[in-house]
């Protein structure tokens, strides 16, 4: 079933020139612990990747850029407004979609009231152009037909794109995913990259995630952020790039590898620290091509 188009909300619209958002030394402190320690940053339209172990930051970065969280120091600038004034953040938040990472929702509602209630807070046109846009959005994820069942009844899967279609009202310029395929199958997935990679053909993402197959399909950009810090700022192609040479299918689990696993096939992946020949110890081995989780895995590793 189609949802109605008609009467959508417009874009959200604000300074158009320059990145959609810009950190510049910007930290954020818990305690003593540095979640964020000094990034600096330009989001362009497309899809930029985050990656990064767990406690890396990716999560407070993301609440920062959506005005969800006060930065410690540093400046930052999204969609052109700063978030420093009550009226700049107003403005980003009616600018931006946030998909957070466990998002709640009420589940006594059914999840047409439910993204009708989030558009209604986000101030989204009169009743009609706002049902209309709520009807948009979720048919955009795939629960259309599931806009009349109530949140409890829905599955995990299901939930997460409910969650997807309150990021998407409104046509935000800026898309803040926060581990948005969890518990997504891989039909789903497949949709949602679809839906993504459509909505930033002239708009920004950032997807922080730890699916990297997700930034491979959809990433022209990867961030890599370590212990606070930006750590690598590249195309997935520069990082796949990172293992190139290092990487073997080997009979055995070498003692000095970055990284080993041993696969269906009883044989192990072994990822080397330098580009030479294969471990002495890994028996007989030969060179495979690097994939963009190898890149990553090295990478990270390389940082202890
Ligand atoms: N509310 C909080 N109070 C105290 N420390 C926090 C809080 N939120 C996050 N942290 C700490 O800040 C650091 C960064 O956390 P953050 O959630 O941003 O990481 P992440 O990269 O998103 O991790 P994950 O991949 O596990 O989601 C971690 O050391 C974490 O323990």
């Amino acid at each position: 079933m189609t949802a109605a188009t008609e009467g959508r909300p417009s874009p959200g619209t604000g300074p158009a020139a320059g990145p959609l958002a810009s950190a510049r030394g910007l930290t954020k402190r818990y305690g003593v612990r540095h979640a964020l320690a000094g990034i600096d940053l330009d989001v362009g339209p497309g899809v930029t990747g985050l990656l990064g172990r767990n406690g890396a930051g990716k999560t407070t970065l993301l609440r920062c850029l959506a005005t969800d969280l006060d930065p410690g120091g540093g400046r930052l600038t999204v969609l052109g407004e700063s978030p420093e004034t009550s009226a700049g953040r107003t403005r980003i938040r009616r600018g931006i979609g946030h998909l957070p990472q466990n998002p709640v929702l009420y589940p006594h509602f059914t999840a047409f009231s439910l993204v009708d209630y989030i558009a209604v807070l986000k101030e989204l046109g009169g009743r009609r152009a706002r049902h209309d846009e709520v009807r948009r959005v979720l048919d955009a994820v795939g629960l259309y037909d599931r806009r009349h069942s109530r949140v409890r009844r829905l599955s995990g899967g299901m939930r997460q794109r409910l969650a997807l279609a309150c990021a998407l009202l409104g046509e935000p310029r800026l898309l803040l995913l926060d581990e948005p395929t969890i518990g997504l199958d891989p039909e789903q997935r497949i949709r949602f990259r679809d839906l993504v990679s459509e909505f930033t053909r002239d708009r920004g993402a950032v997807l922080s995630t730890h699916q990297i197959e997700d930034v491979g399909a959809l990433c022209s950009r990867v961030l890599v952020l370590d212990a606070g810090r930006l750590v690598f700022d590249g195309s997935p192609d520069e990082l796949t790039g990172h293992a190139r040479g290092r990487v073997w299918s080997a009979a055995r689990r070498p003692r000095d590898a970055a990284t080993a696993w041993r696969g269906p096939d009883g044989r192990y992946r072994v990822l080397t620290p330098e580009a030479a020949d294969p471990p002495a110890d890994a028996g007989e081995a030969h060179p495979v091509e690097p994939t963009l989780e190898d890149g990553y895995l090295l990478f990270t590793a390389e940082r202890g």
